[in-house]
């Protein structure tokens, strides 16, 4: 006989329950999904003809505990392209479990999301990262999961997707690179960059050792957020791309005064807002309209054809 293992947080039969409610709330049926970090709520101001679900409304769903986090869905369109925005996450140290956290990312998979946008607020282990840099998440270290708490653990539902997944290819190379281009296009190079992320459970920051081991073992940001819905994300086909805003400097000198705070990191979000919240739009923006040419001379036939190219 299987073990019984609690699957109720998450499980296919509760997400429907949720997507169909959505659904019955509103037109917009995402093909796109915007997860915002700490502070970092803004970028739901640039979705267009916003139509706005509070979490205590939606059945199943957490609610938002922390401060910077507004605890809202928007839905809407974002570039010409229906999305739903979530204007706060959830956290392992706000007590939820992992599956539970991961339960808006399987809602919208089941709402047709293809595609998930994530934001995060994370100190700079990488000593060459300034405050205010935006790192384009190339891979994460998932320190929760390592130590069994990973929110794919229990019954394997395969109407979402397999036992094991491939983690190799989580953050899609396509879309890190289109944001390199956008970037360049924007001026944002000298403040781009792209690097490893560490998810930590929290909530309090890291000790200097801590912080010493994480960036000797390859990371160059840390944070509690992101993996979680990206392993989801990814389980059940989703494409992700991720930013964190390095929101403080981690301390890694016995010698320095410097104290990570929750206000330093609000704060550092609304300095970078501006450019935070134009950075997404433009990765998923269709690109220029190209104009193909075929002349077939033979025939003296000329035959022109205009094509939006999507990027998602
Ligand atoms: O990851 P987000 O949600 O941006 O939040 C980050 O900021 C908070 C700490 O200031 C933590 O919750 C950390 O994960
Ligand atoms: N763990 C962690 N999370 C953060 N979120 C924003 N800054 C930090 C940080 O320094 N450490």
């Amino acid at each position: 006989m299987l073990p019984t293992i609690p699957t109720e947080s998450n499980s296919y039969e509760e997400c429907k329950i949720t997507s169909d409610w959505l659904k019955a709330h509103t037109d917009v049926r995402p093909v796109l999904a915007i997860v915002c970090g700490s502070g970092l709520g803004g970028l739901a101001k640039t979705i267009k003809d916003p139509v706005i679900l509070k979490y205590q409304d939606i059945p199943n769903f957490p609610q938002s505990t922390v401060h910077g986090h507004a605890g809202q869905l928007v839905f809407g369109t974002l570039q010409g392209k229906q999305c739903v925005c979530m204007q706060g996450r959830f956290h392992l140290y706000e007590g939820y479990p992992v599956q539970k956290i991961t339960l808006p990312i399987r809602v919208f998979k089941l709402m047709g999301v293809q595609t998930v946008i994530l934001t995060n607020a994370a100190g700079g282990l990488n000593p060459g990262y300034r405050v205010g840099d935006v790192m384009v998440i190339r891979d994460h270290i998932n320190m929760p999961g390592m130590a069994g708490n990973n929110p794919l653990a229990g019954l394997n539902d395969e109407r979402f997707g397999v036992r094991f997944p491939c983690m190799s290819d989580a953050y899609d190379r396509k879309l890190r690179e289109m944001a390199h281009e956008v970037g360049e296009e924007l001026g944002f190079s000298d403040f781009l960059k792209e690097g490893v992320y560490v998810v930590l459970g929290g909530p309090s920051f890291e000790t200097i050792a801590e912080c010493r081991m994480l960036h000797s073992m390859g990371a160059d940001a840390v944070g509690m957020s992101t993996g979680h819905e990206v392993i989801v994300a990814r389980h059940c086909g989703m494409r992700c791309f991720a930013l964190s805003l390095i929101s403080n400097q981690s301390v890694m000198d016995y010698t320095s005064k410097e104290k990570a705070n929750h206000e330093e990191v609000l704060e550092t979000g609304k300095e970078r807002a501006a450019q935070m919240e134009q950075l997404p739009g433009r990765v998923v923006r269709p690109a220029p309209r190209v104009q193909w040419q075929v002349n077939i001379p033979t025939q003296s036939l000329s035959c022109v054809r205009n094509r939006s190219l999507s990027r998602i």
